[in-house]
């Protein structure tokens, strides 16, 4: 345990905050998780247990819950993990409540729908003062909450501060590596949510295990595409927060977006698939608004097109197969 960081606050009670809680009382820290439903934060306090978002996992009794976001005042580093559509509300509700300096580790994947912003951008948005680190990589929340061994990208600018931020959390089983291209590493989580639907809709569609690779290999070029247009650095998306990740959530059916798209590839709706989970689906949110910021770059992006014009029910899943098999024929380059 360092000396600096003795107090962190996670934001947000759903699967991943209370990993991320539980992760942080495995590293010694005094940890307070916001949950927005008093239920949760109760069944937390009381049981011991996410009964709603995370059951079955026994938590660290050292770990406490509110559903006041205000008593996370003046904690020493935060973690940030609402869904990325409810990320703004939250830290607006903490303005006041942080000193100047203080890390938030940005944790949700995805980009905000009504603004086209990633949320980096929110944060500085709502709480300038805050020091803005992006943590992301291939990590399923009861992964990390049974303590199974997982790395992670630590994205922050400051290089001696991520140092001491990634003392003060890493485990041997939890494995944080620096870095310092936050914009690359939000990209590389919030595409791959994206590439994952496709994923799933070839396998629901029983296209393959060769359309299913394919779709990884030519989505991560494009997910790499869209990072050079916006200047985020290749070798964050070959690194965890990329590659890494889009190879976890592409091949597992525990990806609420890979089975998203499954369900869709079998033929059920998308509004009974949502509406039959208690969970987010980030990858739904974030595909419209990556078309939208894909178009105004002018980065080809078809396979994440796809995606989003499937969503948005302006083309079935067999066109959108279609359409993208019969692309031209072109070079394999990024
Ligand atoms: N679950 C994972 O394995 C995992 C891993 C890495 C990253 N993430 C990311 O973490 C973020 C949170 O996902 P999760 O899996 O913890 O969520 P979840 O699906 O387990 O739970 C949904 C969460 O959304 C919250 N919520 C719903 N409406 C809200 C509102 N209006 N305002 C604020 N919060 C609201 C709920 O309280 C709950 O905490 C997402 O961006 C996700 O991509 C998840
Ligand atoms: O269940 P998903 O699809 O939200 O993916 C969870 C994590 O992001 C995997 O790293």
């Amino acid at each position: 345990m360092t000396k600096h960081f003795k107090t962190f606050g996670v934001i947000g009670g759903g699967a991943w905050g209370t990993a991320i809680a539980q992760m942080l009382t495995r590293a010694d820290q005094d940890v307070l998780i916001w949950c927005r439903e008093p239920e949760i934060s109760d069944a937390i306090n009381t049981r011991h247990e996410n009964t709603g978002f995370l059951p079955g996992v026994a938590l660290n009794p050292a770990l406490k819950a509110t559903s006041d976001l205000a008593d996370l005042h003046l904690m020493d580093a935060l973690f940030a993990v609402a869904p990325a559509q409810h990320t703004r509300a939250t830290l607006m509700a903490l303005k006041g409540h942080i000193r100047p300096g203080t890390p938030v580790v940005l944790c949700s994947k995805g980009i905000e729908l009504k603004t086209g912003e990633f949320m980096t951008q929110v944060l500085k948005d709502e709480l300038p003062e805050a020091v803005p680190a992006v943590m992301s990589g291939p990590s399923f929340a009861i992964d990390v909450a049974k303590g199974l061994p997982t790395a992670v990208t630590f994205a922050i600018e400051d290089e001696a501060l991520g140092t001491e931020l990634i003392a003060a959390v890493a485990t041997p089983n939890f494995r944080p590596y620096l870095a310092h291209d936050l914009l690359g590493a939000e990209i590389g989580g919030a595409v791959k949510n994206v590439l994952a639907i496709a994923c799933g809709i070839a396998l629901g569609k029983g296209l393959g295990r060769s359309a299913h690779a394919a779709l990884i290999a030519r989505g991560s070029a494009e997910m790499t595409r869209l990072a050079l247009a916006l200047g985020a650095e290749r070798e964050t998306l070959s690194g965890l927060s990329g590659l890494g990740d889009l190879v976890l959530t592409c091949s597992s059916e525990t990806s609420r977006n890979m089975s998203c798209g499954m369900a869709l590839g079998k033929g059920e709706r998308l509004e009974d698939i949502l509406g039959a989970r208690n969970a987010v689906t980030e990858g739904v949110a974030t595909a419209p608004v990556l078309k939208r910021l894909a178009a105004e770059r002018g980065v080809d992006m078809p396979i994440c097109d796809a995606v989003a014009d499937v969503i948005e029910g302006a083309i079935s899943v067999d066109e959108a197969i279609q359409q993208l098999l019969m692309r031209p024929n072109k070079a394999e380059t990024v």
